[in-house]
Order: C-alpha cells, then sequence, then structure tokens
C-alpha cells in the first residue's frame, strides 16, 4: 500500500494520540503516505484529511484527547455514507485505513472493508466493553482518574462520616466501576451488568456501621445512573447525610498512563504491519498479553463478561 489513513471515531479516549503516532510514524517507515483523518468518519465523507509527517506526531504520545478530533458520524450508518466514503478514499488514493474507536466504529470499518477498503481497527474507549480485546485504550487512564478524584471524594466524606455515592463512565459496562469501586474500598458497586439491589446497598452500609465504620463510598456506574435518588434512598433508610458526584468528562481527559501509551504504541505498529501486508477487515486486540487481530465480523460476535470473582473479591473485604 503506497498511502494510508488514520481516523479516530467515538468517545476520545486517553492514549489515541499515542496510537496515532505510531501508526504514522510506522507507515511512514514503509515509505507510505499516511493521510489523518479529521473528525471520524465525517472526514472521509467530506475528504477532511491532512498529511502527516515524522514531526506531525511529535509532542502528542503525552497527551488525552485526539489530534485528529473524534465525531460520531449519522451518515456513515447508511450504506450511502459509506459509499461516500470510498470515493474520497479512491481521490486521496487511499488504500488502506486505520480506524480508532469502539465497536461502532468497527461496524463502520467493516462495511468500508466489505466495498473494497481494507480497514484495520484499533480499540480505543475508555469503557474497555469490547469483546475481542482484553484491553481497551484510555481504560488505564480513565480508571486512574476516577480512583483519584473517588480519593478526594473520601477525604471530605470522611470528615462530615457521610457516604459519598459516586457515579462514573459506563453506559452498558461495568469495567470502570468495577476496578475504580474495588481500588477505592467503596462498600457497594452498582454495575449495569447486576440487577441493581438497593437494599443490598443498605444491608451493606449497615453491616459495616455496626462494625465501626462511619464514611461510606458507594460507586454507580453511568449504566445504573440515578446518583442523586440512591444518596436521597441511602439517607432517608440508614440517618447517614449522603451526596451523589457525578465525575463525568473528566475521566475522559488527561494524560495517558503508561499502559495506555504502550498499548496505543504496540497496536498501532501492529495495526500498520497488516496493511503493509495488504491485510484488511481486521481489529487489533490484546490477548493473555499479546497483541494479536481478529475478523471484524468475528469480533462483534464475540462475548465479554464482568469478571464475577473480582466483583465478589470487592464485596468479601468491604466492611
Ligand atoms: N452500525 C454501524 N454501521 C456503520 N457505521 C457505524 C455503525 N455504528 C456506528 N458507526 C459509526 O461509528 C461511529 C462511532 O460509533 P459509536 O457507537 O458512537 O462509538 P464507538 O465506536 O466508541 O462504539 C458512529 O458515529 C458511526 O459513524
Ligand atoms: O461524550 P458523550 O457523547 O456524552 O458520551 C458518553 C459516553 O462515552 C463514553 O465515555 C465512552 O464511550 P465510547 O468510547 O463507546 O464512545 C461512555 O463511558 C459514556 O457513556
Ligand atoms: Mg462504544
Amino acid at each position: 500500500m503506497k498511502t494510508i489513513g488514520v481516523l479516530t471515531s467515538g468517545g476520545d479516549a486517553p492514549g489515541m494520540n499515542a496510537a496515532i503516532r505510531s501508526v504514522a510514524r510506522t507507515g511512514l517507515q514503509y515509505g507510505m503516505k499516511v493521510l489523518g483523518v479529521m473528525r471520524g468518519y465525517n472526514g472521509l465523507i467530506n475528504g477532511d484529511m491532512i498529511e502527516l509527517n515524522m514531526r506531525s506526531v511529535s509532542d502528542i504520545i503525552n497527551r488525552g484527547g485526539t489530534m485528529l478530533y473524534t465525531a460520531r458520524c449519522k451518515e456513515f450508518k447508511d450504506m450511502a455514507g459509506v459509499q461516500k466514503a470510498k470515493e474520497t478514499c479512491l481521490k486521496a488514493g487511499i488504500e488502506g485505513l486505520v480506524v480508532i474507536g469502539g465497536d461502532g466504529s468497527f461496524r463502520g470499518a467493516g462495511d468500508l472493508s466489505s466495498i473494497g477498503i481494507p480497514c484495520v481497527g484499533i480499540p480505543g474507549t475508555i469503557d474497555n466493553d469490547i469483546a475481542c480485546t482484553d484491553y481497551t485504550i484510555g481504560y488505564d487512564t480513565a480508571m486512574n482518574t476516577a480512583m483519584d478524584m473517588v480519593d478526594r471524594i473520601r477525604d471530605t466524606a470522611q470528615s462530615h462520616d457521610r457516604c459519598s455515592v459516586v457515579e462514573v463512565m459506563g453506559r452498558n459496562a461495568g469495567y470502570i466501576a468495577l476496578n475504580t469501586g474495588i481500588a477505592v474500598g467503596a462498600s457497594y458497586i452498582l454495575v449495569p451488568e447486576i440487577k441493581p439491589d438497593i437494599d443490598a446497598v443498605i444491608e451493606k452500609i449497615e453491616k459495616s456501621r455496626a462494625l465501626g465504620k462511619k464514611h461510606f463510598i458507594v460507586v454507580v456506574a453511568e449504566g445504573i445512573g440515578h446518583a442523586k435518588e440512591i444518596a436521597q434512598e441511602i439517607e432517608e433508610k440508614t440517618g447517614i447525610e449522603s451526596r451523589e458526584t457525578i465525575l463525568g468528562h473528566v475521566q475522559r481527559g488527561g494524560n495517558p498512563t503508561v499502559t495506555d501509551r504502550v498499548v496505543a504504541s504496540q497496536m498501532g505498529y501492529h495495526a500498520v504491519e497488516l496493511l503493509h501486508q495488504g491485510i484488511g477487515n481486521r481489529v487489533v486486540a490484546q490477548k493473555d498479553g499479546k497483541i494479536v487481530d481478529y475478523d471484524i465480523q468475528e469480533a462483534l460476535k464475540m462475548k465479554k463478561e464482568l469478571p464475577m470473582e473480582l466483583y465478589k473479591v470487592a464485596h468479601d473485604i468491604s466492611f
């Protein structure tokens, strides 16, 4: 391949820049022309792209967000949009494309691959909710940010003998909630994968209160929501003054951790190796510590479950 494109799509995630840098530098080393497509699939439909050289990806490895911007592009969900994107690719000479994003972005990459533009997906989302991979770029940074924020909340909850209900991101996935919850010693963790049971939360708080505990942290995933109502119910039923905090987009920003930078660098490299061999319609993944790749359609059919043993450990040791 003489020319490849790279784009970021869906929610941004810390480490996406490190992946862009890796894709660009690997491609350039192979003598390829590398085009950075702006604002996800929008840039592909509108022909909005910039040529990347070795220096244009300098000083981004340490930065959150994405230098190529990102978007959720409705038009690309229809084949007409995908067809337009293909025409842009043909015009610009793009023979292969790296798509950094989540499962939605991979569906689009599969569609574009099916009409003759080979695409390789790189999992980039803070949610870690992509079934084919043990790890998604941005996840570690997001969890560490959430943990830092809850540590701060703990200081004030402790000083006031309060209960803090903290909502972390994760629309459909409880990975951030589970790991942050265990890392901050939460009394209870509510995740979208398990039907919420407020009575169980209250029972747990009462149990540890009987053992002398005076301040409590409950972590709630965004998919469960209702942090305010949960805090109110805890206060009403236990008499413990309660406050809710929704962490929100603070979890999506900031400098990527070492894990996110390393995995992003490895995955970007692997993606371009595939395109260099003329291989498309693949998703790069991390499996048991190794970088591997899967057919996009097969990857999208895979299922991943929240580690229930970890959920049990979290609750068995929080008193
Ligand atoms: N079924 C689909 N077919 C084609 N493109 C899709 C599809 N679903 C999502 N996309 C494209 O991928 C973009 C990102 O998807 P989204 O689900 O929002 O985020 P993520 O990739 O993080 O899961 C969408 O805005 C759209 O352009
Ligand atoms: O920034 P938005 O559009 O409000 O989206 C919020 C959602 O994006 C995420 O931060 C990341 O999700 P994606 O990577 O799948 O886009 C979710 O945790 C959250 O539910
Ligand atoms: Mg998604």
